[in-house]
């Protein structure tokens, strides 16, 4: 089993190191890593954030753990050259279209939670977001109007095959837990999501075992902190699974906890954190690596064949949880490395 390890910029490096420790203690050299640059650290190595050897490796290896990119030196370089296209061009590249960012209350982390520990202890949720069309890969550019103004302008456009594909991930996510799909678009103003419902409908047929319900993004928002024990399975666009994600992290308690998946239509997988690279912490030992530890042990479920050493792995998280160990997102003094020492002792 080949694993290329991407760990980026910022705090990128910081976690993954540490999930490279949980997996080597879990699977001793079961797995074989080869690691190459990405994003800022690849463009100021080699002038592109995604060089050609990194990308073939991703392509090779059976599964990709992805740090983060993203860093503020980068900010005025022409787009192409900027961090984020790696992690774009790789899901883009690989047709990683589907995905999944669940977030569950560890029951320790109810008082680290925005929302009251009455409301938050119902979150067990999956953000089903598509991930490799949507505004983000619409053409973009900058023009003129015809009074002089620069305008900037994103095209939103999904097609009906792109939505039917993540339709079903939804619904056999959905399948798989409490058999509630709610589909968030904004099709009271917006003609591609009105066509992501009447696909959403169209597909729900062959479901007749999953309720299907509708959101529109604003009211998703509100719900989302309102009651969020309402939700089993979200399945949304892009640019709304972006902002919804984030927002679901910090009603189970940090940004620094959520995992996920992005999975093509043969389950090749890259994993990572919701995460960014977190200038404002970077190299201060401060990063929460439980969204990275996390992401390994999802890595190890969807594409390598392990599921009861992702169990075994989530389950040391709670347990280092439960022990007290916290880093400071989560109110606590514990370093980067404290954090997965806790984990690690828990395995
Ligand atoms: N997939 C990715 O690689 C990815 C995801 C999001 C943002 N980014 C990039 O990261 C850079 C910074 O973006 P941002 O500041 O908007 O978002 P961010 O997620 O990097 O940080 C947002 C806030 O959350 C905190 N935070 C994030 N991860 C944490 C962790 N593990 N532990 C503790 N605190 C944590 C940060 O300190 C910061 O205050 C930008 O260049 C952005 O484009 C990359
Ligand atoms: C860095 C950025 C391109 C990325 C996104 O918007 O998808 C990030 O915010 C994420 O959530 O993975
Ligand atoms: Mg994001």
């Amino acid at each position: 089993m080949l694993v290329a390890l991407l760990p980026g910029d910022g705090i990128g490096p910081e976690v993954l190191v540490e999930a490279r420790r949980v997996l080597d203690a879990v699977l001793g050299d079961a797995i074989t890593y080869e690691e190459a640059p990405v994003g800022g650290a690849a463009y100021h190595a080699a002038g592109h954030p995604l060089p050609d050897a990194t990308l073939n490796l991703a392509r090779r290896a059976d599964a990709i753990l992805f740090g983060a990119v993203g860093d503020p030196a980068c900010d005025s370089l022409e787009r192409a050259l900027r961090p984020e296209q790696a992690i774009l061009g790789l899901r883009r590249a690989l047709g990683l279209f589907a995905n999944l960012r669940p977030a569950k209350l560890f029951a320790e982390l109810a008082d680290a939670s925005a929302l009251r520990p009455e409301i938050a202890r119902a979150i067990d949720l999956v953000i089903v977001r598509e991930l490799t069309g949507d505004v983000y890969f619409g053409e973009k550019g900058r023009r003129e109007t015809a009074d002089g103004l620069r305008q900037g302008y994103d095209v939103m456009a999904y097609d009906e095959a792109e939505v039917r594909r993540i339709a079903r991930i939804g619904f056999e996510t959905a399948r798989k837990r409490q058999r509630r799909l709610t589909s968030v678009d904004k099709a009271n103003v917006l003609e591609t999501s009105q066509l992501w419902r009447d696909v959403m409908i169209e597909v729900a047929a062959d479901y007749p075992d999953v309720a299907l319900d509708h959101l529109y993004v604003d009211n998703a928002a509100m719900q989302l902190v309102r009651a969020p024990g309402q939700f089993d399975v979200i399945v949304t666009g892009n640019l709304f699974g972006d902002i919804l994600s984030d927002q679901a992290s910090m009603c189970v308690g940090s940004i620094g906890l959520l995992p996920s998946a992005s999975l093509d239509e043969r389950g090749k997988g890259l994993y990572e954190p919701i995460h960014g690279s977190a200038p404002d912490i970077a190299g201060q030992g401060k990063a929460n690596p439980l969204a990275a530890i996390l992401s390994a042990a999802m890595m190890l479920r969807h594409s390598l064949g392990r599921a009861a050493d992702a169990d075994r792995i989530e389950a040391a998280v709670a347990a280092a949880l439960a022990g007290g160990a916290r880093t400071g997102d989560l109110g606590g003094t514990a370093s980067t490395r404290a954090m997965a020492d806790a984990v690690l002792a828990a395995l």
